[in-house]
């Protein structure tokens, strides 16, 4: 391991602080570094380097809140002062459009984020262990290749998050189970925690290996099941769920998800535009994680849209969120999402939240647009909603919308990096960037949300 200095000048994507330093070709790329930094340096790998000396301090940097941050790969940004953080997303929003985008469009500041700590309503542990045994139950070390720390605290949770992970390793250190391992060998892989901010319905999820050599008896269940009634105040409403995760060679990996406790759902509210609205969300749909953010980011989306609109599709639906939020602005809208289970939540949502022109419709938006398209009666849409994974669209899904060619795309994204990608695909069949909206979701994390909406001329 070598020892070098380094002056901070740039953030490389992932959040590390990146900087030239004599004796290295290429610039070294620092956790936990910050614009502006002058350091003393390890480097441990050829670009990667661990902070050893701050000789100068940043004005941009801050001190952290949680004990874990100098490490811990789940927030890179808690020692950058937060309206640094803002400023750098809205620069990389910025880079990411402004290099193949010629014509004008407009870039609105991004949406702050008005309570920065303790903001997620979902978080995912890891099991893990050494070769001398040693247990870890937590998240994932900055820079490593998924190696498990024992968590203790995490400020971007509530604390009940922390008194969970703390149950679960009393559980685990009593019950003969081993972690998960790559080779398909061990138990117990990841524990999901959940916790509505408007309602306080808590869920938690173990996923256990579908192997049955290695399955979870009903013993050591029970007392999984009554550690976590340990961590609830009104135990009762406590969601508990069993997941197992089967993974053949050559074969598409599968899950089943067993009911141990409590409602078999949890409900989170979310206030748009005035009216509250609310969603009932089962252990495996998605639901945005920042629902106070959410509520900003659908009501910015609503009021880019200029209604009224006949038919709007919302593709990649969820457990209908949006759907029920542009209802008001539509005719009719026409929902796909290929998970069952939020297909199931967002028929519920529908009632729940008394939406009459609303239909949902189960599978992969590729095949049912194709499908939708070939039906005679079908009313073309006016205006198409994408909100898909990371990954962003695939081939199937940007056919789709070419060949529907709605009037104006409203595309949402936690990725700008596909997002762009995806756009500049869009662009030369007729399709101008007219709107580009950041949104903080993520305060201390290097992650942006963006709604872009593209109109076609
Ligand atoms: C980022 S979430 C957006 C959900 C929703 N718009 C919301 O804000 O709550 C993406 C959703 O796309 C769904 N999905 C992923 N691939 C899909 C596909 N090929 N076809 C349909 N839905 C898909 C996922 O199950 C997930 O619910």
């Amino acid at each position: 391991m070598k020892e070098s200095v380094c002056c901070i000048q740039r953030f490389h994507k992932k959040g590390y602080g990146t900087g030239k330093s004599p004796g290295f070709s290429k610039p070294l790329h620092v956790i936990g570094g910050v614009i502006g930094d002058e350091l003393i340096v390890e480097v441990k790998t050829k670009q990667r380097a661990f902070i050893k000396q701050i000789t100068h301090l940043s004005p941009y940097r801050t001190v952290p809140k949680c004990s874990h941050a100098p490490s811990c790969g789940g927030c890179s940004w808690q020692q950058v002062d937060y309206l640094f953080q803002l400023e750098q997303k809205q620069q990389r929003v910025h880079e990411l459009f402004a290099c193949f985008i010629k014509e004008q469009f407009i870039l609105k500041s991004i949406l702050s984020c008005d309570q920065i700590w303790q903001y997620r309503n979902k978080m995912e542990f890891s099991f893990s262990q050494d070769r001398s045994g040693q247990q870890f139950l937590g998240l994932i070390f900055a820079g490593s290749r998924g190696h498990v720390f024992n968590l203790q605290e995490c400020w971007l949770v509530s604390v009940w998050f922390s008194s969970v992970v703390a149950q679960v390793r009393l559980w685990w250190k009593q019950s003969g189970l081993s972690a998960y391992r790559l080779d398909n060998t061990g138990s117990l892989r990841t524990l999901i925690v959940r916790q509505s901010l408007s309602t306080s319905d808590r869920l938690v999820m173990l996923t256990v290996s579908g192997r049955p050599e290695y399955a979870l008896n009903k013993q050591q269940i029970q007392q999984f099941i009554q550690k976590i009634l340990l961590t609830a105040p009104e135990p009762e409403k406590v969601s508990i769920f069993l997941r197992i995760q089967q993974a053949i060679k050559g074969q598409p990996t599968q899950f089943f998800e067993m009911h141990l406790h409590g409602p078999d759902h949890m409900l989170e509210k979310l206030n748009i535009e005035g009216k509250t609205l609310t969603f009932k969300i089962s252990p495996t749909s998605f639901f945005q994680p920042n629902p106070r953010q959410a509520e900003k980011l659908f009501s910015s989306a609503l009021q880019a849209i200029q209604g009224p609109k006949k038919h709007i599709l919302d593709l990649y639906a969820g457990t209908a969120t949006l759907s029920i939020v542009f209802a008001k602005i539509a005719d009719r809208v026409t929902a796909i999402e290929l998970n069952p289970h939020a297909v199931f939540d967002a028929k519920v949502n529908k009632e729940l939240n008394h939406i009459k022109n609303l239909e949902i419709i189960c599978g992969d938006v590729g095949s049912k647009v194709q499908e939708l398209k070939n039906d005679p009666d079908f009313i073309f849409p006016d205006l198409v909603i994408v909100d898909p994974p990371r990954t962003g669209l695939d081939g199937k899904a940007i056919k789709a919308l070419l060949e529907l060619r709605p009037q104006e795309i409203l595309y949402i994204s936690c990725n700008p990096v596909t997002q762009a990608h995806d756009i500049q695909l869009l662009m030369p069949k007729g399709y101008q960037l007219v709107l580009l909206q950041p949104v903080d979701q993520f305060p201390h994390t290097v992650h942006i949300e963006t709604i872009a909406l593209l109109r076609l001329f």
